[in-house]
């Protein structure tokens, strides 16, 4: 079943590349909100890292029908995502990008949504504990995002990411088991903890971001915000103190030296600290030069274990909101 629908998202892969070949692409626009941004941001790093011709650019849906770029028109390629397909202003991105004549790529869990509608190329991402891994949310857009690469500027990564996903659940789970205690140990020791910052930088910024805003404040209802390890030494640092919780991730991609910076300073006068290191994972199954592309996804996948705990622990189940999808906003 696994490897039939492995397949399946290759055919969709190579699908979406066929549209993107009739096309003189020059640039990429990662839209969407929400966790369903936080996962585009690994790819703009990828993009900032290996794309030599193309622009790529990151915006939250309504943002990027406001601002208007200039640059969006025929030559752009804009990937959207939303995982109910059905967040107005996403679907609203995929409609205007398409009336400035834009190739519209979106990855959705639900074929039948108003984004797949809209769009001219849907991916149908897996989802959920039983899903493999290279089918899922962070997979799939790497699959594209290396295969565009590959199309439009002869990228010689794709089939090595695409055979390095594949080994990735493998990976996650061999993972998890070493993270287990840890993560049980987060639990019991945040569960009365009103605020919980976290910290990144580089690839794994949005891994961060997304469990500041959507596991923390959304789910949780914790106050949480986001830093930038670069950011850090530039306000955010005047908050650290022995009683105020930090979550530091320290991922494999070039900006390592920011998050060990802001870590090193953080140990010197903080102390509740969570640091989540990459280097201590098996990643033994992934090749080197790809490393630090991956690891945000296992960070990511780490982090969700931190998130289940700490809801189980705080009797407070993760799918609760007080607004989201229940109130008019
Ligand atoms: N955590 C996310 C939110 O951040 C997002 O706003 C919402 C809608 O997102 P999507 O467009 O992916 O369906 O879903 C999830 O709950």
């Amino acid at each position: 079943m696994t490897t039939e629908i492995n397949v399946g998202v290759k055919s969709q892969i190579k699908t979406a590349l066929a549209e993107v070949n009739k096309r003189d692409i020059k640039n990429v626009f990662f839209v969407a909100c929400g966790g369903s941004s936080a996962l585009m941001y690994p790819s703009k790093y990828v993009m900032d890292r290996e794309a030599k011709g193309i622009d790529s650019y990151l915006y939250s849906s309504n943002e990027f029908i406001y601002r208007n770029p200039v640059k969006l028109g025929v030559n752009s390629l804009v990937i959207l995502c939303s995982h109910s397909g059905t967040t107005p202003e996403t679907v609203e991105s995929a409609k205007f990008a398409r009336s400035k004549g834009a190739l519209a790529i979106s990855l959705t869990n639900e074929p039948e949504s108003p984004l797949a509608k809209e769009s001219d190329v849907f991916l149908k991402y897996e989802w959920g504990k039983e899903a493999d891994a290279f089918a899922t949310n962070y997979s799939v857009m790497y699959q594209l995002v290396f295969g565009v690469l590959n199309l439009v500027e002869n990228n010689d990564k794709y089939e090595r990411i695409e055979k390095n996903l594949e080994k990735l659940q493998s990976t996650y789970n061999r993972v998890l088991k070493h993270t287990a205690a840890a993560a049980h140990e987060f639990a019991e020791k945040h569960q009365d903890e009103k605020i919980i910052y976290t910290m990144a930088s580089g690839a794994n910024y949005g891994v961060a971001y997304s469990f500041a805003i959507c596991i923390l404040m959304e789910m949780q209802w914790i106050h949480s915000h986001a830093i930038h390890a670069g950011e850090y030494f530039h306000g955010p640092f005047e908050i650290l103190d022995k009683e105020t919780p930090f979550i530091i991730l320290l991922g494999l991609d070039e900006t390592r030296h920011l998050e060990e910076r802001a870590l090193s300073f953080s140990k010197k006068y903080g102390e509740k600290l969570t640091v989540l290191d990459a280097k201590e994972y098996d990643l033994s199954d992934i090749d080197e030069e790809v490393k630090g592309y991956i690891a945000p996804l296992v960070l990511n996948y780490v982090l969700r274990q931190y998130a289940d705990k700490l809801a189980e622990k705080r009797n407070h189940p993760l799918s609760l909101r007080r607004y989201m999808w229940k109130v008019e906003y």
